[in-house]
């Protein structure tokens, strides 16, 4: 994916995915663009450039989430979801707020990690295959002399030539997949460091985390045989022998770097940590204000310990999300607002919102139930006026039992194709064809709707 997205590209990237929300999309777009703007700047002023965060309200199940998700996914950027209410729980300490700024790290390593393994795969495969034949045809030990007693002068000399042959033989073989199926014995690492994550008692997570690694590195690493076949072995050998060509050093350094300058953060139900001018809401007004207190250093730029280094976090983009229903931003500490300054209202999604969310994105649901049945070769058509219906239903639940946005959709259109996908191929076979009526809709949720006691409950 290209990185270097203009504002608008970006927006037309995220339309694919996501219905309405126009003014979240431009914001987003522009904070994504903003940020290789700075990376082309002059040195000195690069310092100097915050990230403009995003303050999004909008009630739950309107895409904020999915907004960012697909933002981050764009930009190839690690990208973390928190919940900040969570840090009000019983048992919550100040530092446990960094485990954001962890857990993106630890998602930048990974994103790192998979990219250079990516790029010693040939190499890898390569060793891969010299060990699998080992397994199969161990090559002869030493080399051949001609004065080896007892055996005819160049005996060693062919044996070390069929042997060769035999190798090159199956080395053909197990390349081009024919022997998967047969098994071989491989020497498998085991993970280290088993139970090490029961001395939490009375320790910050940080030292945890360094005393975890300080033992990991300690203990021996064992290995143990396993027999596996050919096929098993070569994905798990070339997930290790991959991980041993890469510079663990280069990956750490890499993904700080990758964190700090193109990370994202999203900071889901920040309405329920500020104090609510109206009361009502549980959880003492101290403790969440506390929260608040202890996110700050980290959106205003501070140092982060992690396992793998130090991480600034000045230049990290962090959209925080949430319904204000019971509280309003201004209820958040001023420091707090001033570090989101963007503010974007999201739309409540009408009937026909619906309607597109369930055909229009490339992920549709629509799309993948047709997918899933399609590998049954089964196929799926769902008409236009049964999707309109369904939609209207899922709208019509939300105001009647509890609003939950687009999330309704997945739980009516799994309730209508339930029985379908039960009996698919069972007594729906391969080469069927299901249309989705009207008259299917119906027979499925009509009677649901009705009974709200039971729609609770089911949809
Ligand atoms: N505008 C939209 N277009 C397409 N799909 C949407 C839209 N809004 C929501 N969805 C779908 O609904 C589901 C939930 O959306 P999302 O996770 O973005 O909710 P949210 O607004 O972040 O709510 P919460 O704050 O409760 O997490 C996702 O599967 C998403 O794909």
């Amino acid at each position: 994916m290209n990185k270097n997205l203009t504002p608008r590209q970006i927006v037309a990237e995220l339309d694919k995915y996501i219905i309405g929300q126009k003014e979240a999309k431009r914001n987003v777009a522009i904070a994504l663009r903003n940020r290789w703007r700075r990376m082309n700047v002059k040195e000195e002023i690069q310092g100097e450039i915050v990230p403009n965060n995003i303050l999004m309200i909008g009630a739950t199940g309107v895409g904020k989430t999915e907004i960012a998700r697909r933002l981050a996914h764009l930009a190839e950027a690690p990208f973390t979801k928190v919940e900040a209410s969570k840090f009000t729980e019983v048992g919550y300490v100040g530092r446990d707020v960094e485990s954001m700024i962890r857990d993106l790290v630890e998602q930048a390593v990974d994103m790192v990690k998979t990219a250079k393994k990516e790029e010693v795969r040939e190499k890898a495969k390569d060793i891969v295959e010299g060990i699998i034949l080992d397994a199969l045809i161990p090559p002869l030990k030493g080399s051949p002399t001609p004065h080896a007693t007892g055996m005819g002068k160049d005996q060693p000399e062919d044996e070390r030539e069929l042997n060769e042959k035999t190798r090159e033989r199956f080395r053909e073989k197990i390349r081009n997949g024919e022997m998967d199926e047969r098994k071989i014995e491989i020497d498998v690492k085991q993970n280290a460091a088993p139970g090490v994550g029961m001395v939490g008692g009375g320790m910050d997570e940080a030292s945890m985390i360094n005393l975890q690694e300080m033992l990991g590195n300690m203990l021996p690493k064992k290995t143990k045989k396993r027999k596996v076949t050919i096929a098993e072995a070569r994905k798990i050998l070339l997930e290790e022998e991959s991980a041993k060509l890469i510079d663990m050093d280069e990956v750490k350094e890499e993904a700080l770097k990758k964190a700090e300058n193109t990370g994202i953060v999203f900071i889901d139900e920040v309405d329920k940590i500020a104090g609510n001018s109206r009361g009502g809401q549980g959880g003492p007004d101290v403790s969440r204000e506390g929260v608040q207190r202890d996110m700050l250093p980290i959106v205003e730029g501070s140092a982060v310990n992690t396992k793998y280094g130090i991480v600034h976090t000045d230049h990290i983009l962090f959209i925080a999300a949430g319904a204000f229903h019971f509280s309003k931003p201004s209820d958040l500490i001023p420091e707090l607002q001033g570090r989101f300054p963007i503010r974007v209202e999201l739309d409540n999604l009408t009937k026909e919102d619906f309607l597109s969310i369930l055909k229009e994105p490339k992920n549709a649901l629509t799309k993948q139930y047709v997918a899933l049945v399609q590998a049954e070769e089964v196929e799926l058509t769902f008409q236009d006026e049964a999707l309109e219906r369904l939609a209207e239903i899922a709208f019509q639940i939300n105001e009647e039992v509890e609003n939950i946005g687009a999330r309704r959709l997945h739980t009516v259109m799994s309730k209508l194709l339930n029985e379908i996908l039960f009996e698919i191929p069972d007594t729906i076979g391969p080469n069927a064809r299901i249309v989705v009526d009207n008259a299917l809709v119906e027979e499925k949720l009509a009677g649901l709707v009705k009974d709200k006691d039971l729609s609770q409950y089911i949809l």
